[in-house]
């Protein structure tokens, strides 16, 4: 797997709203093809924009955004936080709509959404509406509509967020199999920062007020990441080190320690 090519370059982002919210202020950074690059940081501090102007929703106020040689705009796939499924179509049908919408005929199509469909552990419930689905099936079906497009980059903003732990985790675990497989370059917004460090192999960390990168920490632990990973000392290192950092981002010191793996995971 290269680490070497750059996916995505932002040189300088500014970013201000027309009501004049200056949602980042220069902010540069370089993603590497097929990295798992977390953003975290404090509400406001402009992770979504920046997903947002990764995938051509929205103007630079300066600065710029290129994409590297073997990847584009083009083969990008976003992914929320609510899986925003049509209520009065089956899954088949949900998963379906992008390969519909690029004029594909359904049984040249049905193939794909079979296997995206299989990828992400849903081919018993293909005929199922997304009502008789709990919320991490919901959130299977978002990633095997983002999947039938076969992106090379993914973008997901707090994919997770509204799951309980336990599926959380279990999701987790299935994206990180499905981009060892895929090779996608993932840009995963997170306000967990256990996830985060769970899941990547870089995680930044913004500020707020104007939104900027303030840490770029290199998580440097082998994949596959085992379920040991999660309660290893150097994982828990990672998660201080990342912890402290948002801190400092939040001018909030932590006075007790929140590490213990059976205490609730903190989110920011
Ligand atoms: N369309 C908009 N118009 C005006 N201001 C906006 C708009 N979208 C976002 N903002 C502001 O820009 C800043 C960054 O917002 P953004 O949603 O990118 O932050 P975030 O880090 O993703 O937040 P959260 O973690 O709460 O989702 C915030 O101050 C927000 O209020």
């Amino acid at each position: 797997m290269s680490l070497e090519r750059p996916a995505i370059t932002l040189t300088h982002v500014r970013k201000a709203y027309a009501n004049g919210t200056v949602a980042l202020q220069d902010m540069s950074l370089t993603i590497q093809e097929s990295q798992f690059v977390s953003l975290v940081g404090p509400s406001g501090c402009g992770k979504s924009t920046v997903l947002r102007l990764m995938a051509g929703l929205g103007t630079l106020s300066s600065g710029s955004i290129e994409w590297g040689e073997h990847q584009s705009q083009r083969q990008l796939a976003f992914v929320f936080q609510d899986a925003a499924l049509m209520p009065w179509a089956t899954v088949l049908d949900n998963v379906l709509l992008p390969l519909k919408l690029a004029g594909q005929p359904r049984s040249k199509a049905l193939p794909t959404v079979r296997e995206a469909l299989h990828l992400v552990g849903l081919d018993r419930f293909a005929q199922s509406y997304p009502r008789e689905l709990s919320g991490g099936m919901k959130m299977r079906a978002s990633i095997a509509r983002a999947l039938v497009t076969q992106p090379s980059v993914l973008l997901m903003d707090e994919p997770f967020g509204a799951l309980d732990e336990i599926t959380r985790s279990k999701l987790n675990g299935d994206v990180l199999e499905l981009w060892s497989q895929k090779q996608w370059t993932v840009v995963f917004v997170t306000h967990n920062i256990y996830e985060a460090v769970y899941l990547s192999n870089r995680v930044i960390v913004m500020a707020a007020r104007p939104g900027r990168v303030v840490a770029d920490i290199a998580i440097d632990a082998p994949y596959p990441r085992t379920e040991e990973f999660r309660t290893s000392a150097l994982y828990n290192e990672y998660c201080r080190e990342v912890q402290d950092r948002l801190s400092e981002a939040m001018e909030v010191k932590q006075s007790t320690p929140v590490y213990s793996q059976v205490s609730p995971r903190p989110s920011i």
